[in-house]
């Protein structure tokens, strides 16, 4: 193996550029050229790689963002521009791939190894919803941008005796949604994955307020219904309540990444050199009870769906329950 290639793919995360660099290092470590893939998959097809440097990268574990830039290209879903980002991929004589994103990336890795080009997945999203792992980069900074801001709110909150229905993202998953539920002590979180009654929120709301608390904090997944939507049944089920709906949207997905963010897209940016190194040709990594696991990337992800942590949800759930 002489020249490998990596790129970033769908929404940004936070610790990307973490990823990156290891990978970078890591490759140049073992004697190997290193190329960028700018703009995802659309950059693969078109054929936009750069030969990276260790002064490319060395500053990058800090940043928020992705150093490589990122797109959604929907086309890449078709066998034919697969078939032309392998050509571009042989044009350049890359000998293997790292992709770093989310399920929807992933799902681009897999159909390149099914191809018959080596590739590596390193999971990078905000939403943490990769079958098989428990954790993916940026979810940890994700929460922590949206527990900071629910506190923030949590203080106007409680000085106008309001309800907050904050609306945090996370696509078809309730992950961050729960951490930052959770975490800031929420009436009630509400997620695609469990069915709900407005009618119970009101209820548990209802019964924070009398057992003294000063304000009602309700963390709504997007994936589960729109905010004003929400608000204004809502309102109507409560007219007697002071509600307010905020979305907290693509601030989660910017910022310094956290260290647990950067430690494991450090960790894994270099195992996947390593991996491609042994000859691995179709898998992606991950975190089981913080070990870092290799995963087959077709037995996995066709076989297995993305959990939520249903503990978390029902202790919370348990909690919040105060019997009115
Ligand atoms: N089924 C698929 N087959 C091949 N490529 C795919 C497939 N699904 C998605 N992709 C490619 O992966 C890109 C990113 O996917 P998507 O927009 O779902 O984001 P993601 O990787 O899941 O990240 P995030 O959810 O964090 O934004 C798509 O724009 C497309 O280029
Ligand atoms: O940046 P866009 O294309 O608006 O996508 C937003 C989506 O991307 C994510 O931020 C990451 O997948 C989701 O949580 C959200 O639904
Ligand atoms: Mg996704």
């Amino acid at each position: 193996m002489k020249r490998i290639a990596v790129l970033t793919s769908g929404g940004d995360a936070p610790g990307m550029n973490a990823a990156i660099r290891a990978v970078v290092e890591q490759g140049i470590h073992h004697g190997l050229e290193v190329y960028g893939v700018y703009y995802g998959y659309r950059g693969l097809v078109e054929g936009d790689f750069r030969l990276l440097t260790l002064s490319d990268v060395h500053h990058n574990i800090r940043r928020g963002g992705t150093m490589l830039y990122s797109a959604r290209y929907p086309e890449f879903k078709h066998k034919e521009y697969q078939e032309k980002a392998i050509s571009q991929l042989e044009k350049f004589g890359i000998d293997a791939l790292v992709v770093i994103g989310g399920d929807g990336s992933f799902a681009g890795a897999l159909s390149l190894s099914k191809l018959g080009f080596p590739a590596v997945g390193i999971p990078g999203t905000i939403d943490n919803d990769i079958p098989g792992t428990e954790y993916t980069i940026g979810f940890d900074s994700a929460v922590s941008v949206a527990l900071d801001a629910i506190d923030k709110i949590s203080d106007t909150a409680a000085s106008h005796n309001r309800t907050f229905v904050v609306e945090v993202m996370g696509r078809h998953a309730g992950d961050i949604a729960i951490w930052a539920g959770v975490a800031a002590g929420a009436d009630a979180i509400i997620i695609p994955e469990e069915e709900f009654l407005i009618e119970d929120v009101v209820r548990r709301t209802e019964a924070g307020r009398s057992a003294g608390k000063d304000y009602s904090l309700v963390v709504l997944a997007e994936g589960a219904m729109d905010v004003d939507n929400f608000v204004e049944q809502f309102q109507i089920l409560a007219p007697d309540q002071s509600v307010r709906g905020v979305t907290l949207s693509h601030i989660q997905r910017g910022g310094t990444p956290t260290a647990r963010d950067r430690v494991f897209a450090t960790l894994m940016g270099a195992r996947s050199v390593d991996l491609l190194i042994e000859g691995q040709k179709a898998i992606y990594l991950g975190v089981r009870e913080e070990q870092l696991t290799v995963f087959d990337i077709v037995e996995t992800l066709e076989k297995t769906e993305h959990q939520v942590r249903q503990d978390l949800f029902q202790l919370n759930q348990k909690l919040t329950d105060r019997g009115n």
